[in-house]
């Protein structure tokens, strides 16, 4: 054996060994031979995507690669044949979603044109100077308010003045656009735009400015009762259409009441709740109908406040979720503090209550197996010892069941093989942590890390509206481009994961799992029978 002969045989062997540490190796029994074909295949097909579709140009996109800027790439991702298997694939749990920033802001102003009540208006009189900076706002009033113009393009518009939507829509400026320029308009200000995260707002703490501003002009439109059916009932289909069989939504409880359908700020949290178990009830019915009720599992409610409230002002809450735990129990699922974590106050602040609501559960009555779980967002952020960052110490103190992002785990050994040792799974959000500038691209995203130094992970999207990446196949999309290793067994690990760091019980568990391991191996039948049907 030449020494080169000896190298390479060394080398052969540091590969293997180093691969078979991966997770997809290390629960390489799990899958059957189908899979492992159908994995072949999907690597040969990224290998010629690679070069057929990411390494040439594009229209408005000079320098695309796989995992690139998930904004700029999504029409590229479109034409993938990656991507459109992918959406195929069972995907198991969703256990990271802000519910009320789900349904993309097309179909949200179609659902607010329903409604009569529905009113908008600008900071100043909108023209073609005046519409990329113009601030509007949206809200439901009751029948009695009188309208004093009926377009935001009038010269004698003035700012601040309400205009019913469908007016406003109806009587938008031809020179602007007409209808069509206004629906491009009002649904670009529902989300975060290419420009907003690669341009002007390209940083992680100015990012979050555009997220604010969308997110809280998306309020009083999905916070209106009549709409807060529909958008459940949207998203619950266009998520169940995506492969994922069950869901754990988080909802903003921080205001304390919605707009009912009289225009007044009336309908309080058990409402939310009772709509939100309503439309499941009819989602269910109707997925019944069609024979297919077996494939969904169900959702549950993650209960959220915005880390901004005094700590005092947590008591309130606090008691308010075991208030709707003894109402709606087979619903609330957990407890969470959301907001910017850079800014916003730590877990910390919130000590002396967050460490007394068990014993606040039992005084009220809860019994200990119904007791609320903390599932904390911490460690959104790409700093090191930084107060965001130091939310994962509380975070795991405190006895979180997941951590919400957990992008600078990383970084703290100690916490990493904690939450390894306790099943700590992590609630990564790819394309959410690139879009909210934490990553530049996929392949600098520290998932990979994770997942191969055996960190449970689920992932997630986070927000949808605002990213435009409904469902979780843009997110399994960006995990697999990214990477020349990782393939579809990791895929089907996490998808199968997802459903054991739920919420739900170790029965409901079983029960979904095997229906899940059924569907995928539908999948991997599928994957394989189709390319041998091209291939002859
Ligand atoms: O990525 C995130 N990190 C922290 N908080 C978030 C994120 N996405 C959404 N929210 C919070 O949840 C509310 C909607 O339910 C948003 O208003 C925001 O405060």
């Amino acid at each position: 054996m030449t020494l080169l002969d000896e190298y390479y045989r060394k080398r052969t062997q540091l590969i293997a060994d180093d691969r078979a540490l991966r997770v997809d190796a290390v629960n390489g029994d799990r899958f059957s031979e189908k899979s492992r074909q159908a994995d072949v295949i999907l690597r040969r097909i990224r290998e010629e995507e690679a070069k057929s579709i990411w390494a040439v140009e594009h229209e408005e996109v000079p320098h695309p690669f796989p995992g690139m800027e998930f904004l700029t790439g999504k029409d590229i991702i479109l034409k993938t044949q990656l991507f459109n298997i992918i959406t195929k694939m069972p995907k198991g749990a969703l256990l990271h979603v802000h519910l009320d920033l789900t349904v993309n802001g097309n179909t949200l102003l179609a659902l607010a044109l329903q409604y009569a009540s529905i009113h908008i208006r600008a900071s100043t009189r909108v023209t073609p100077d005046s519409i990329k900076s113009v601030e509007l706002e949206f809200r439901p009033l009751p029948p009695s308010f009188v309208p004093q113009c009926i377009s935001l393009c009038l010269p004698t518009y003035k700012p601040g003045q309400w205009i019913p939507l469908r007016r406003a829509r109806e009587q938008f400026d031809a020179a602007l656009g007409g209808t069509q320029a206004f629906d491009r308009w009002v649904a670009s200000c529902l989300t975060i735009n290419p420009s907003d995260a690669y341009i002007t707002h390209n940083n992680n703490i100015r990012i979050w400015d555009k997220f604010r501003a969308a997110a809280t002009l998306t309020r009083n439109l999905v916070y209106f009762a009549p709409v807060w059916r529909a958008y459940i009932r949207q998203f619950l289909e266009e998520t169940f259409t995506d492969g994922v069989s069950y869901v754990e939504a988080r909802i903003n409880f921080s205001p304390k009441y919605m707009i009912g359908s009289d225009g007044e700020e009336n309908v309080p949290h058990k409402e939310w709740l009772s709509m939100f178990q309503d439309v499941l009830v009819e989602f269910n019915g109707s997925l019944r109908a069609q024979g297919r009720d077996d494939e969904f599992i169900g959702a549950k409610i993650i209960y959220t406040v915005i880390r901004n409230c005094e700590p005092e002002e947590l008591e309130w809450y606090l008691n308010d979720c075991i208030e709707m735990k003894k109402l709606f129990p087979g619903i609330i699922a957990g407890f969470d503090l959301v907001g910017d974590e850079n800014i916003l106050r730590p877990l910390k602040d919130y000590l002396p209550q967050l460490l007394s609501f068990s014993t606040l559960q039992t005084s009220q009555g809860l019994p200990e197996h119904h007791h609320i779980p903390f599932i904390f967002h911490a460690g959104e952020t790409t700093g090191d010892g930084s107060i965001a960052d130091d939310n994962l110490y509380d975070a795991l103190l405190l006895g979180t069941k997941r951590i919400g992002h957990g992008f600078s785990l990383v970084k703290h050994p100690k916490l990493m093989s904690m939450c390894r040792e306790r099943g700590v799974a992590l609630e990564v959000c790819p394309i959410s942590n690139e879009i909210l500038r934490l990553t530049a691209s996929m392949p600098m995203h520290p998932l990979p890390i994770l997942i191969n130094h055996g960190v449970p992970v689920a992932l997630s999207s986070d927000d949808p509206s605002l990213f435009q990446n409904m469902g979780l196949s843009f997110d399994f999309f960006q995990v697999l481009a990214a990477s020349n290793v990782t393939g579809l067994l990791t895929l089907g690990h996490i998808a199968r994961d997802s459903i054991q760091y739920s919420m739900l019980t170790a029965d409901e568990k079983a029960r979904a799992t095997l229906k899940w391991e059924e569907r995928w191996e539908r999948f991997v039948d599928e994957i394989v029978e189709f390319d041998g049907v091209k291939r002859n």
